[in-house]
């Protein structure tokens, strides 16, 4: 219990709470996503973070943010904590560059998951019923081959500790009407074949990634959440990428490895030596660096 009582912001309401990020209240109109250090593994948290990823990913967020903002809105407002109200600027020690102040969205109850590679819950419907979301895909598909062209695969936000539902993209116009499924699900595929496009030519796959969208005020269709971090998407090392095998995790396979050899039995919690916390930071920084030309601020 006292690990779910644990905030960094004891003055602001916590709203919502993931695995390795927070949503606070900041007013009617803003809310406050802080990108913890907190790392999760085949679903598991692990007992300590990796100090400064929280800082990485956010930054990482903003870069996209800014880079995507031709292709639709974000929610984001600041990431600058001298633009933030007091009652965010009182915790400036612990949220430095980890946190974002964001509008307040109408959020649609929808994963919008991109995929450009058939791999995860999506090879193996694949593999057994040579559908994708029920989306029926070619015949002879190899595990974690490029798809012809990247493909909206929606799923239903599952509860706390349950796996997302993969709907077929029909489903989404029966929750949210036609028009703004399909607003939705072209704006998904938009912000990913451009950040996939961009990643690869700097040596990282994007294999897939989650967006979450919402409606602002004057109804207008906004990205939420993160964006195309590691912890939203697969990032892939391109120099090592080969179809018809699993491939290693860009950020995570020091974590996985580690896990793996110390019999680790996926459901408890786990101390992570200091050498997988620090060979696992330097993958975060080297993404960073890849990807955006320069150096994170830790
Ligand atoms: N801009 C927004 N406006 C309204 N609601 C949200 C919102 C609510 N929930 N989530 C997902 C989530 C769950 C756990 C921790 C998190 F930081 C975020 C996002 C956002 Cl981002």
């Amino acid at each position: 219990m006292a690990a779910l009582l644990e905030s960094d912001c004891p003055a602001l309401e916590l709203i919502a709470r993931g695995k390795v990020r927070d949503l606070y209240n900041v007013d009617a109109d803003t809310l406050l996503f802080v990108a913890t250090d907190r790392v999760s593994a085949f679903d598991v948290v692990m007992k300590n973070g990796i100090p400064g990823k929280g800082k990485i990913l956010t930054q990482l967020s903003v870069f996209w943010f800014r880079l995507l903002a031709d292709v639709m809105p974000s929610h984001l407002i600041t990431s600058n904590m001298d633009e933030m109200p007091a009652s965010v600027q009182q915790y400036r020690d612990q949220l430095e560059g980890r946190c974002l102040l964001v509008r307040r969205l109408k959020v649609i109850q929808v994963e919008a998951i991109v995929r450009g590679y058939i791999t995860g819950s999506g090879w193996a419907e694949y593999k057994q019923k040579g559908t994708v979301s029920d989306i029926s895909l070619p015949a002879g598909l190899q595990e974690c081959e490029q798809l012809a062209a990247p493909l909206f695969t929606p799923s239903t936000k599952a509860e706390i500790g349950e796996h997302d539902e993969n709907i077929h993209p029909d489903q989404v116009k029966k929750m949210i009407g036609t028009e703004l499924a399909e607003k939705l699900s072209q704006a998904a595929v938009n912000l990913y074949t451009k950040a996939a496009e961009y990643a690869r030519a700097r040596g990282i796959i994007i294999a897939d990634t989650k967006f979450e969208f919402g409606l602002d005020e004057h109804g207008v269709l906004t990205v939420a959440d993160e964006v195309l971090t590691p912890d939203s998407s697969r990032f892939w090392p391109a120099d090592q990428y080969a179809p018809g095998r699993g491939q290693d995790s860009f950020d995570k396979q020091f974590l996985r490895n580690y896990l793996v050899d110390s019999g680790f039995d996926k459901k408890t919690s786990i101390e992570l030596p200091d050498d997988v916390i620090r060979d696992t930071l330097a993958k975060y920084v080297d993404a960073y660096v890849r990807i955006t030309g320069e150096q994170p601020t830790l």
